[in-house]
């Protein structure tokens, strides 16, 4: 049955791809690149900006391919050898301009150690099969930049139509580097893959790590194909550090309904399903700007991967310390899975499941590093003073964390955005604690169970807690309720059945690179610790902790305080104060400056060829605005203003700033258009994820005594059973105390209910399954 049904799927795919127009396919294997010979002159201007300085040493190495092949009528436009010349070609300019990245690192161009923009790469090495991934991603976009500008030269093909007429072809660049086999046969397995393949057993590789970004627009590039987007004038974009600093102005609001936590369960969920990284050379991270920040480098001396901000010279803050240039480098782009010509791509660097892999890691090789094997547990290491387990070590401290001794701790964990603050460490060392609890207990329970029959067991445990507490718990608090149900996003009975093979779980580019990001926004300037008790309150200052979690390890109690101080301290309110210690001072170290989030995340949206927020207004059922005015429904007069001034039109407007100053929606913490994005997303990693904790009538699913007990959890509970000291929570740990949110003793078991993992027994015939 389940044969025919691929024979059947292989025989609609065949039928599919005959009716595209064209089909070259083009194998690189063994292509002497020495036989490029490409006469650039005509071209060199325009693919000079998009391919970087490179080129204006190099160019003359390229001979006369465009000269000596002309285009024959009856051929079309494009015929075979025009696309091997443009394929040999682009690889040949990608390794050019790798090896010149790598020059430029040799000859001293490099970040500096416990700099803010090194911090920013978080690791700045690769493995082995991103690289290769990137490397093809590098080459397939240099070859569409050739093909474009060689088809523009000789044929009726504007820039403008290029990449609708690139729709109609598919030309594919098929790298045996790449290492992915174009078929894969899913077995039937019980758990997921670590690294998200095969949950979809049609579309094995969608949501895997170091799938692309998925998109509901059209990306729009300068050049159609990577180049930075310019305004519609053809000038210049305002600057990002210009639009954060006049609109997403330094106040930190208290919320007045939500806790610390909600913000950081926020920024844990990001991570286990979006990870953008940034363009790496073979030495390190890119260095885009002079010395400390006085300029932006000269052509000469500067990455064609670096898009640095300048900074004006009447910054109220950067101005102090003569910083005029804030690194930023590109995000790594990805092959289409079909590896075909076409606009870039940005690589996720996790999978796109929420499957627990900030806990676990997002590939084979991390995962095993992280498990003790024994007992189904995860390493941890011990304290004198404490009961329960911390994160262990990482191998190296000094290129993960910014240290003021090398005592002070510095994790490990499933993603290595780990120690970027300590509440978010917090949280990984909680879901740590609550894995080797669980493994403990079910090992008690089924004393023969193998090392890894636990593990797998208590992960799927562990990966259903994360996802309930986030659709039963945090996506109600943070969408509404009532929208929440009115799109599916949460399950109400006790099962669900609607897992659909056709959606594609994938992260939505619009998602990761703007809308989810609006939650920056909800960052608090400070971090709380509270005693036992909750009789006092100690505040550090966010940006004195970057990438130092030591405050969980200065004492016995220390952990348990600041989970208390989570708890009990505001997060932001959402809108468009964004505190200071991100757009100032974000991984300032020992510097006295450090980068800015917010026009981070205004210029990353440039990079990764977001439509405008007037094209999302569109596809989110507004009317797509004509003038500023148009704007009215959704963001105040004064605003709009503000807008007018800074952007000179209004088609120009970046998605992350026009979403960021909308109103919000009733009952969610979001505006209009970053709601419809945020819900779309959760919809499909809900509904397009096969493992999905409540899925019924799937091999894997469930009993319905272990779901009935899985839905039972809830962040307050997870905090009570892996803690030695907090004996009382707020029953919505996401929402402040109130009268209608007071604080349950952790062992009132009917105001903060427990999983009873007895459903979990297993008779001993069991352990062959
Ligand atoms: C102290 C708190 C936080 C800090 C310091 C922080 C910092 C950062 C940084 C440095 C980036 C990468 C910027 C870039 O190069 O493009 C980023 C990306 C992002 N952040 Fe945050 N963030 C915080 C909290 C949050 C929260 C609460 C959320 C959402 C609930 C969030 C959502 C995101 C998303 C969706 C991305 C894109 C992820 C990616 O593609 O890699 N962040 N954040
Ligand atoms: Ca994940």
């Amino acid at each position: 049955m389940l044969i025919q049904t691929k024979i059947m799927y292989v025989k609609k795919m065949i039928c599919k791809f005959r009716s595209v127009l064209r089909v070259v396919v083009l194998f690189l294997l063994f292509v002497n690149v020495s036989a490029c010979n490409l006469g650039l002159d005509f071209l060199a201007e325009d693919l000079l900006a998009a391919l970087g300085p490179i080129l204006a040493s190099t160019s003359n190495i390229f001979g006369d391919i465009f000269k000596t092949h002309s285009i024959e009528e009856e051929d079309g436009p494009i015929t075979p050898d025009l696309i091997t010349e443009c394929l040999k070609c682009g690889r040949e300019l990608a390794r050019s301009s790798k090896e010149r990245g790598n020059k430029l690192v040799k000859n001293g161009i490099n970040l500096e150690a416990y700099s803010p923009s090194l911090l920013h790469f978080f690791s700045p090495s690769y493995s082995a099969d991103i690289n290769n991934a990137v490397e093809v991603s590098h080459e397939i976009l240099s070859s569409t930049k050739v093909l474009q500008t060689k088809l523009c030269a000789c044929s009726d093909v504007t820039p403008n139509t290029f990449m609708a007429f690139l729709e109609n072809q598919v030309i594919k660049v098929q790298d045996p580097t790449l290492g992915m086999p174009s078929t894969i046969i899913c077995g039937n397995a019980k758990y997921r893959t670590t690294d998200g393949i095969c949950n979809n057993e049609r579309h094995p590789y969608w949501g895997r790590k170091g799938a692309c970004f998925t998109r509901i627009a059209n990306p729009k590039y300068g050049d159609g194909i990577y180049s930075m987007p310019l305004a519609r004038s053809g000038r210049e974009l305002p600057n990002p550090r210009t639009l954060s600093t006049r609109l997403f102005t330094d106040r930190c609001i208290p919320s007045r309904v939500f806790t610390h936590a909600n913000m950081q369960w926020g920024q844990f969920i990001t991570h286990d399903m979006v990870s953008k990284a940034m363009e790496v050379t073979d030495e390190g991270g890119i260095q885009c700007c002079l010395g400390d920040g006085q300029g932006v480098l000269p052509p000469e001396w500067l990455n064609d991967k670096c898009i640095p901000i300048s900074v004006p010279d009447d910054d109220t803050f950067y101005r102090s310390y003569g910083i005029k240039c804030l690194n930023m480098v590109r995000s790594i782009t990805a092959p289409r899975e079909d590896c075909t010509l076409g606009p870039a791509e940005q690589m996720n660097a996790v999978t796109s499941f929420l499957d627990g892999s900030t806990i676990y890691g997002s590939d084979k090789k991390t995962s095993m590093k992280l498990r003790s094997k024994k007992n189904g547990k995860l390493r941890q290491v011990n304290k004198k003073d404490s009961c329960r387990g911390f994160l262990p070590s990482v191998d190296d401290k000094s290129a993960s964390c910014d240290l003021r001794n090398s005592s002070e701790p510095c994790y490990v964990s499933g993603d290595l955005r780990v120690n970027q603050t300590p509440t978010l460490a917090m949280l990984h060392t909680l879901f740590l604690r609550e894995h080797n609890r669980i493994a403990d207990i079910l090992s008690e329970l089924n004393p023969l169970w193998s090392d890894e029959k636990l593990y797998q067991e208590t992960r799927k445990i562990v990966i259903a807690e994360i996802q309930h507490i986030t659709y039963q718990e945090w996506l109600p608090a943070n969408l509404g309720e009532s929208y929440v149900r009115y799109y599916r996003i949460s399950p109400s009975s006790l099962y669900s059945r609607d897992y659909n093979e056709d959606v594609n779980p994938g992260i939505i580019n619009s998602f990761g690179a703007a809308a989810f990001r609006f939650m920056h926004s909800v960052v608090p300037d400070t971090i709380m610790a509270c005693p036992s008790g909750y009789n006092a309150a100690y505040l550090h200052r966010l940006s004195d902790h970057y990438f130092n979690p030591s405050i969980l390890e200065t004492s016995s109690e220390a952990f348990d305080d600041v989970v208390r101080g989570s708890v009990s301290h505001y997060s932001a309110e959402a809108d468009p104060f964004v505190s200071g210690e991100l757009t100032n001072l974000m991984f300032k170290s020992y510097n006295r400056w450090g980068l800015d989030l917010i026009a981070t995340d205004i210029q990353r949206g440039r990079d990764h060829g977001l439509a405008s927020y007037n094209d999302y207004r569109e596809i989110c059922g507004l009317r797509k605005a004509r003038c500023f005015q148009d704007l009215a429904g959704e963001i105040t007069q004064d605003r709009i203003n503000a807008l007018a001034r800074l952007y000179e039109c209004v088609d120009d407007i970046d998605l992350f700033v026009g979403g960021s100053l909308e109103r919000d929606v009733q009952g969610s913490i979001f505006g209009h258009t970053f709601h419809c994005i945020v819900a779309e997303q959760f919809y499909r990693t809900r509904i397009g994820d096969r493992f999905f904790y409540d899925n019924g009538e799937m091999p894997h699913s469930f009993s319905s005594d272990q779901l009935k007990e899985i839905k039972k959890t809830s962040l307050a509970r997870v905090i009570c059973d892996n803690t030695d000291g907090v004996y009382y929570v707020q029953k919505k740990a996401f929402e402040l105390e109130s009268t209608y949110n007071p604080k349950y003793r952790c062992d009132d078991y009917e105001a903060i209910p427990y999983v009873d993992l007895t459903a979990w027994k297993k008779p001993i015939l069991d352990l062959f399954d």
